[in-house]
């Protein structure tokens, strides 16, 4: 075990945002100096001992991250995500946004179409000009989510006693989709909800709960691989959106109109558009709500 000392280290800048309530720390790093071992993200994003989120978003240039360098020619800026438990995960479609946001507000890029590196591969993302007086706010941002998968495995998402046939979404990381009666059949959501067969999932999953409010509007519950139930997920709100539409017998692939859902979350709204190329289209808002500096203490951990 080595002991990772930070008594020589300076206070680190964060920043704190949200898209549709789903909260992240956010550490830029351009040069990709600041360690951030899992237990270490854990503690930041932990509610009461730390600063609290459902993830956290380290800003660097893609050039200086080994798992991004491959990419440093598209995209100068890597997302390189953790879930709240540290876990490292492939896409987060709320993170992107306000990963764009953040890029924008710090004066790194402007308005207009900008590239970013994920583990999930590199995402468009479309920026608005920011209207003086907007505050935090960074306005709606629209991600270029690329393409769902949809394995046909027979899966099954079971809380308690209650379970549902559900659809498997590959969004770039796996998502579970259960049409319910009533969200709250779901129930509290303290633990994750039990997948089978657990074989299609080797390294967990993202489960979401579905309701119809009205003609291509439905309503979405989620609990998160790495994070719990969070307020929104918005890779999830693109899986509900396409599971949704094949219920519903709609395949723009198919019939060559592009489709688009709305897709309430508690923490929020987002409107998902699956087009004729199968691209999927994410628009919705981010907001930076605070920035200021982590104590390095916090950052005091041990490592394998
Ligand atoms: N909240 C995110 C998804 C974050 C990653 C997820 N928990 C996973 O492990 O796959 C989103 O907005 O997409």
């Amino acid at each position: 075990m080595e002991h990772v000392s930070t008594s020589q280290m300076s206070p680190l800048p964060f920043l704190k945002g949200h898209g549709t309530e789903n909260d992240f720390v956010i550490v830029p790093d351009p040069d990709n100096t600041v360690g951030l071992p899992a237990a270490a993200v854990a503690r930041l994003c932990d509610r009461r001992a730390g600063i609290g989120g459902d993830g956290l978003l380290h800003v660097v240039r893609s050039a200086a991250h080994p798992e991004a360098r491959h990419m440093a020619g598209e995209a100068e800026w890597f997302m390189d995500y953790r879930n709240a438990d540290g876990s490292v995960a492939e896409m987060c479609g709320n993170g992107v946004r306000v990963f764009a946001g953040y890029l924008q507000r710090a004066g790194h890029v402007e308005e207009g179409e900008l590239s970013v590196a994920t583990r999930g591969g590199i995402k468009k993302v479309r920026l608005a000009k920011v209207p003086s007086g907007s505050g935090t706010a960074t306005g709606d941002i629209t991600v270029f989510m690329g393409r769902a998968e949809l394995p046909e495995d027979g899966v099954t998402v079971s809380v308690g006693a209650r379970s549902w046939p559900a659809r498997n979404v590959n969004m770039g990381n796996p998502h579970a989709v259960a049409f319910v009666e009533d969200l709250a059949h779901a129930g509290e959501l303290r633990t994750a909800p039990q997948c089978t067969p657990a074989s299609v999932y080797p390294d967990g999953v993202n489960v979401e709960f579905v309701v119809d409010r009205g003609e291509r509007h439905v309503a979405m519950r989620v609990h998160e691989r790495g994070s719990g139930e969070t307020r929104s997920c918005g890779t999830g709100a693109c899986a509900v959106a396409v599971a949704a539409a094949r219920r519903d017998h709609l395949d723009p692939a198919v019939t060559g109109v592009a489709v688009t859902y709305t897709v309430d979350l508690p923490g929020g709204r987002l409107v998902i558009t699956e087009r004729p190329d199968g691209e999927i289209e994410m628009t919705g808002p981010a907001v930076i709500v605070a920035e200021g500096l982590i104590d390095p203490v916090l950052l005091e951990t041990v490592t394998a």
